[in-house]
């Protein structure tokens, strides 16, 4: 996204003073009463760059925004680096501010009451995810529902997040942890190492088992894994339109066609184990005992879609959280000592049973260290809005029906007046129950709000408190800095720029 400067419209660039453009440029309008073909394209070509600014500037009325807009692409170019640093610039615009990619007409909130209004309205608003998601995750997937279809399917889904579900998967993950904790201590002889491939692997690793089950194993998860980068990387927020062989979405459909053989074959496997009477052992078993219990069938393309839609919307968010819980951890060994002696308090110095989901409810000030490394460091900076029908944000301003909103997470979680010192890594700030941060939940917009919450979060909190409390009783990590561990690197998510040097060694206990 570019900078831009906040300029209103003063009366050199009024609306109408691109009128003046055609007079100085080198034809003229007599070029049209011959029959010159090229006088006539150029007229054609100049009239619709005329409209591009006028309808550029009717949209954008006084929000802070370029004057101009750049003709046909708009600030494309920009999309493709994003940067935390630019969008704070146009954070810093107002309240709300305009910009355009493709005549995408863009309305950025970032005022927190704002972008919870957006978040809160399904009336005017439904959720693009990116504008790739569609063809990645083909049009029929559940996660593009909206209104009461939406609600429903989400209320089939949710009892598979209930806390028995939760106490399941628990055990799965803690199994997956300890094998990759293994495998990162096997190189704890070599320099330290960044560590965006390896926790990338382990959390596919992870979600897949905790989805999947024994359906897909090592292996294949390693080779989802790989493929899925190529996900990853078409998840801009506006992609090149057409999706030709060789294009960033194209390659992301061809991952999700091999990702699909598997999650297919998963959810043919898991209809077999559970017809026979099986016990269930993951997110799928789960889902075909209700499915048989209740008689209302879901399709093995249907589950496996769901997953993708999982998989979709975790991975990326769910590497960045944990690669930063890891680096903070490291950067503030008072924090992590004090997480220490918490899990070997609750957990009796039994590091080699997993933790249990009633412990990991004890561990108020883990549970207080994760939600503090996700406010610094929030994965999802912002969640790209469609507006269906003309959308009255603020008293004095409509968003055109077609533009796409977005809600701004990022500065909801930095605002100083519920977390001061937003730049600092404050685990103590969750402790009062009286204090700014506690009163003011509706700042923590890290899993978005509304109709279309995540519906992972309470997962995804519980899984990066038992990595990071598990992790701190069998290993010590360091954190090799470089002048861009602080420096944010957006790849769909955010993740350190340097790629979050650490090096693991086996934890000596007495
Ligand atoms: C730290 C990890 C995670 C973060 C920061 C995160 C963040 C988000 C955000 C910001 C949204 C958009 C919410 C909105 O529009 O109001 C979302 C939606 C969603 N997330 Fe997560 N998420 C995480 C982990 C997960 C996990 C583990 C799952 C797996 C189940 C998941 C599944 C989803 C789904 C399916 C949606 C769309 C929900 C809907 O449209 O109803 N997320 N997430």
């Amino acid at each position: 996204m570019a900078s831009h400067s906040a300029s209103l419209p003063t009366a050199q660039s009024s609306p109408l003073s691109f009128l003046d453009i055609p007079l100085s440029l080198p034809f003229s309008l007599s070029a049209v009463t011959t029959p010159n073909i090229w006088a006539s394209i150029a007229l054609i070509v100049l009239s619709l760059l005329v409209l591009e600014q006028t309808v550029w500037r009717t949209k954008r009325k006084f929000l802070p925004g370029d004057t101009w807009t750049i003709p046909v692409i708009g600030q494309f170019v920009n999309s493709l680096y994003p940067s935390l640093e630019n969008y704070q610039k146009q954070w810093a615009l107002g309240p709300l501010s305009a910009t355009s990619v493709f005549n995408i007409f863009i309305v950025i909130a970032s005022a927190n009451e704002l972008t919870r209004k957006i978040f809160n309205s399904g009336a005017y608003a439904e959720p693009m995810l990116v504008a790739a998601a569609r063809p990645i995750l083909m049009e029929d997937n559940w996660v593009f529902l909206n209104g009461k279809v939406h609600i429903e399917y989400r209320r089939m889904l949710n009892q598979f997040f209930t806390r028995k579900s939760l106490s399941l998967y628990l055990g799965l993950q803690d199994t997956i942890a300890r094998e990759h904790f293994a495998f990162w201590l096997k190189d704890s002889s070599k320099e330290a190492q960044s560590v965006m491939t390896p926790m990338r692997y382990f959390n596919m690793a992870t979600s897949l088992r905790v989805f999947c089950g024994r359906y897909i194993d090592p292996e294949q998860a390693k080779l989802i894994s790989d493929k899925y980068w190529l996900i990853t990387k078409a998840l801009e927020l506006v992609n090149f339109p057409l999706h030709l062989p060789g294009t960033k979405v194209y390659n992301a459909i061809q991952a999700r066609k091999v990702a699909m053989v598997f999650l297919l074959k998963a959810a043919r496997e898991s209809k077999v184990h559970m017809r026979a009477g099986g016990e269930p052992g993951c997110f799928m078993d789960a889902w075909c005992q209700e499915m048989f219990a209740t008689g209302k069938e879901f399709s093995e393309k249907e589950m496996a879609q769901v997953v993708l839609a999982f998989l979709f919307a975790s991975q990326d968010a769910m590497s960045s959280g944990l690669i930063y819980a890891f680096q903070h951890l490291a950067d503030h060994p008072a924090v992590l000592a004090k997480v220490r002696e918490e899990q070997e308090r609750i957990r009796g110095g039994d590091f080699d049973r997993p933790i249990t989901l009633e412990e990991l409810d004890a561990c108020t000030y883990l549970r207080a260290t994760v939600k503090e490394s996700l406010r610094l460091k929030p994965p999802v900076l912002m969640v790209p809005y469609k507006v269906t029908q003309p959308f009255p944000i603020s008293p004095d301003y409509t968003v055109p029906a077609g533009s796409m909103v977005v809600p701004s997470v990022y500065p909801s979680c930095h605002d100083p007046s519920v977390y001061p010192s937003p730049s600092s890594f404050l685990p103590e700030r969750w402790l009062d129950p009286n204090g700014t941060a506690e009163q003011n939940p509706k700042n923590y917009l890290i899993f978005g709000a509304g109709a279309h919450r995540c519906i992972g979060y309470e997962y995804a909190l519980m899984h990066i408190a038992m990595v990071i409390g598990t992790a701190s009783g069998l290993m010590d990590w360091e954190h090799k800095k470089t002048e861009d561990s602080e420096k944010v690197e957006i790849i769909a998510t955010i993740f350190p720029k340097d790629g979050c040097l650490l090096k693991f060694t086996p934890r000596k206990r007495s």
